[in-house]
């Protein structure tokens, strides 16, 4: 193998040579780009700046700054596409590639060897020194064993003869560990990298992709693909890859922006947010549901997870039920019922405002609806009542354009301002001077009456709330008083977001975006159906991704990955689902996964990873202040530069906590507008750690009061799922039920700072 590594190693350091050729000859055409757009930009902003003020003139600088502002963009689409290849040189120059495979075809006579990277690389000769991981024939080196392998190409199956597979880590153009393997992307490669310290941002996995997680990875068959998968099996990981691959593959088609990812939180965002520019890709669009909510309930406080969360106790039974009719399925179809069959005379329209007095008033709005065919749908007659809306204004417009304000105006205006509203006009063209000021005014009246414009384009006429009250007045009318405290307090509760924007949308026709061509929802337990419905109703071209853990439901109720599939297959009108499971846990050391996987009824499906570490440990405390000494020796055990989380039922824990800390440990509070992971000690409450891992957890206020509800075990299980190398659980009094059926083999109980 010595020798194998030398001639590897020459290979590297060959490669390495073209790609520093490449980098030197891209960067001189780079710069050139830039210099070349640097000229056109100048150029096109002294077109700009040409005098105006003669006829003549102005129409040659208009045409000359479209044809100027034509080249800016080709100049600058060349200088981007330059950039991406530096960027995608640079990151080849550390690491040109992970793989090797040796394949036979059955045509050929010599075996042929492809080596796989981030991204391909084509010398002079138009030979391929390196091949883009998502590349057709690159999908064997993951998926294959040994022997006889087909894979996929744009042509159809092929077939041939896989001969070897051997892997690399390379770093700064040195190969530092290389071996041969069979099945797997291999054991000793992946053990290295987990067994790294965790980062502020995620890292990618395009070296060590697993088979299942390859297959999540290359679905472009299903326009719903469910995953399920244990807490750490790679799911997120998985996903942020398929974005990488879906690019790569319709990169004709497909572009960055059209991909959303629902994100749990903005700490997570943040977390994820090096992935696909580490493989040379540009980020997709992220929101979180909250974010994505407030949106479209501006001026409102719109209750999120997070919220629902920390009240979730407060509850009575009533409130419970009354939320868990508005997140069935169910009410979204009576919502559509409602809106498909809705009278004239129940349409909640208001007037439109001009400076505070009604320009266009609620029973003229009603008669240009009643008059319409009653046939119509309802947003088929809401659009045309738009229309009609905007015609009576352009003709109210005409008729304003010529009244003495506007004379005035036009008299007092500068000459700039008055070649600014001519625009592409010019001065003197009109048939005669009363056109002109026509024109002029009515340009004046048009800016003048524009919140007009935006109440009819924004559908301003509609009482969205008031329509919704109807309904609920029709079907849930115990739910009105709620629903009416809440809108005085300018709140709204999350389960009547979903509804009432499908209600408005259904009812309006408008909200629809058939740009977004794939969604991602990561965390998906955490979403109602009537989440979804909305999503899909609103994206209706998108493919859906959605990705999740049964058992870290903090906010549903729990519903096994199967029962899950049918449910959507049922209620979500899509033609092709499949569900991936994935069992194996990556992000803990056996001994965590273990311990964590045995707080679970059914945890027995969970496999984890061979990569060892020190037992989790409980320490027991017999009340709270001695929980908060023992957490205090505990933390003295860490060094500064250590990222020791410590994670808490809510928010609430979480402040006691950080005031007791703040002075020996200097902690940082997490809370959810919070963005980065610090290092040192971090305090935050289990929903904000959702999506992100830790060198070291400390779970602490573990008590039987605090955790013997129903939730209890998700909650524990998330939290303990988030430890990478250490876990330590601190309780407060006796042992609570749900850690007395653990095997004590599985942890090791501290005694030495233990009082009885
Ligand atoms: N194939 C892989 N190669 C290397 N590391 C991997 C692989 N799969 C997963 N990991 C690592 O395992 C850890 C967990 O992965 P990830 O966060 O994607 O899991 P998850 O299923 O989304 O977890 P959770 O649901 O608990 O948040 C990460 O550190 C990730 O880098």
């Amino acid at each position: 193998m010595d020798n194998q590594r030398q001639l590897e190693q020459t290979r590297v350091d060959s490669v390495i040579k073209e790609i520093k050729k490449q980098q030197a000859t891209t960067q001189i055409e780079y710069e050139k780009a830039h210099q070349e757009t640097s000229s056109v930009e100048r150029n096109y902003v002294q077109n700009a700046r040409i005098n105006t003020l003669e006829v003549d003139d102005q129409m040659e600088t208009n045409a000359e700054v479209q044809q100027q502002k034509n080249l800016v963009a080709k100049t600058l689409e060349n200088e981007n596409i330059l950039k991406k290849q530096l960027d995608t040189l640079k990151i080849l120059n550390d690491s040109p590639y992970f793989g090797r495979i040796d394949i036979q075809d059955p045509d050929e006579s010599q075996p042929e060897t492809l080596y796989i990277g981030t991204a391909s690389l084509v010398d002079d000769n138009h030979d391929f020194l390196i091949y883009d991981w998502r590349a057709p024939i690159s999908s064997i080196y993951y998926n294959g064993a040994l022997g006889k392998v087909s894979y996929q190409t744009p042509m159809g199956n092929e077939e041939t003869n896989l001969l070897k597979k051997r892997q690399f880590t390379i770093e700064n153009g040195k190969i530092i560990n290389m071996f041969d393997t069979n099945e797997t992307v291999g054991d000793e490669i992946l053990q290295n990298v987990l067994g790294e310290h965790s980062d502020e941002y995620m890292r990618n996995i395009v070296a060590t992709i697993q088979k299942e997680q390859n297959d999540i990875i290359r679905d472009t068959k299903h326009d719903l693909l469910l995953v399920q998968g244990v807490a750490g099996s790679g799911k997120t990981s998985a996903i942020l890859q398929r974005i990488a691959f879906l690019l790569y593959h319709s990169r004709d088609k497909l572009e960055a922006d059209q991909i959303v990812l629902f994100s749990p939180n903005l700490l997570f965002s943040h977390y994820i947010s090096e992935v696909l520019p580490s493989l040379g890709e540009r980020n997709m669009r992220q929101v979180t549901l909250a974010e994505f909510l407030k949106n479209r309930f501006e001026g409102l406080n719109v209750e999120n997870l997070f919220m629902r969360y920390e009240h979730e106790d407060s509850l009575t039974v009533a409130q419970k039920k009354l939320r868990q009719q508005k997140e069935h399925p169910d009410f979204m179809h009576q919502i559509e019922t409602y809106v498909d069959n809705l009278p004239n005379n129940a349409v909640q329209f208001r007037p439109i405002y001009l400076n505070g007095s009604e320009f266009f008033t609620t029973s003229q709005i009603n008669e240009i609806y009643n008059n319409l065919p009653q046939l119509m749908k309802p947003s088929q007659k809401f659009s045309e009542t738009k229309n009609k809306l905007i015609k009576f204004l352009n003709r109210q417009i005409k008729r304003e354009a010529l009244s003495d304000w506007v004379l005035d105006r036009i008299e007092s205006l500068s000459d700039e301002q008055y070649y600014d509203l001519l625009g592409n006009k010019r001065r003197g063209s009109f048939q005669s001077l009363e056109d002109e000021q026509f024109y002029i005014g009515r340009k004046i009246v048009h800016k003048e009456w524009e919140s007009v414009y935006d109440g009819i384009y924004n559908d301003y006429f509609i009482d969205t709330y008031a329509q919704y009250r109807d309904f609920l007045n029709q079907n849930y009318p115990q739910a009105l008083e709620a629903f009416d405290t809440n809108l005085e307090l300018h709140k709204m509760a999350l389960e009547d977001c979903a509804p009432i924007l499908y209600l408005r949308d259904r009812l309006t026709g408008s909200g629809v975006n058939h740009g977004i061509a794939h969604l991602f929802i990561d965390e998906m337990q955490d979403y109602s159906l009537p989440q979804l419905m909305y999503l899909h109703y609103i994206f209706p071209e998108a493919k859906f991704t959605l990705l999740g853990d049964s058992e870290q439901a903090l906010f549903n109720e729990f519903r096994t990955p199967d029962e899950l599939l049918t449910y959507y297959k049922q209620h979500l009108d899509f033609k092709r689902a499949n569900i991936i499971k994935l069992n194996k846990s990556y992000r803990s050391t056996q001994q965590i996964t273990d311990f964590m996987k045995s707080i679970l009824p059914d945890g027995n499906e969970i496999i984890s990873f061979t990569r060892t570490g020190p037992l989790p440990e409980i320490i027991q405390s017999k009340d709270n202040d001695h929980a908060l000494q023992n957490l205090k020796i505990k933390l003295q055990s860490y060094q500064n530069d250590d990222r020791v989380a410590i994670i808490t039922r809510n928010q609430k824990e979480a402040l006691a906590l950080y005031q007791h800390l703040k002075r020996d440990f200097n902690p940082t509070l997490l809370d959810d507008s919070s963005r980065s992971l610090p290092l040192g000690v971090i305090i935050l409450p289990i929903y904000l750690a959702k999506g992100l891992e830790f060198d070291n957890v400390i779970a602490f206020g573990i008590s039987e009061k605090n955790y013997s509800d129903q939730r209890a075990i998700g909650i524990l299980y998330t939290i303990c799922s988030r430890a990478m190398h250490q876990l330590t659980i601190i309780t407060c009094g006796q042992l609570p039920t749900l850690l007395q059926t653990v095997n004590p083999r599985l942890y090791q109980q501290s005694s030495l700072i233990f009082v009885k």
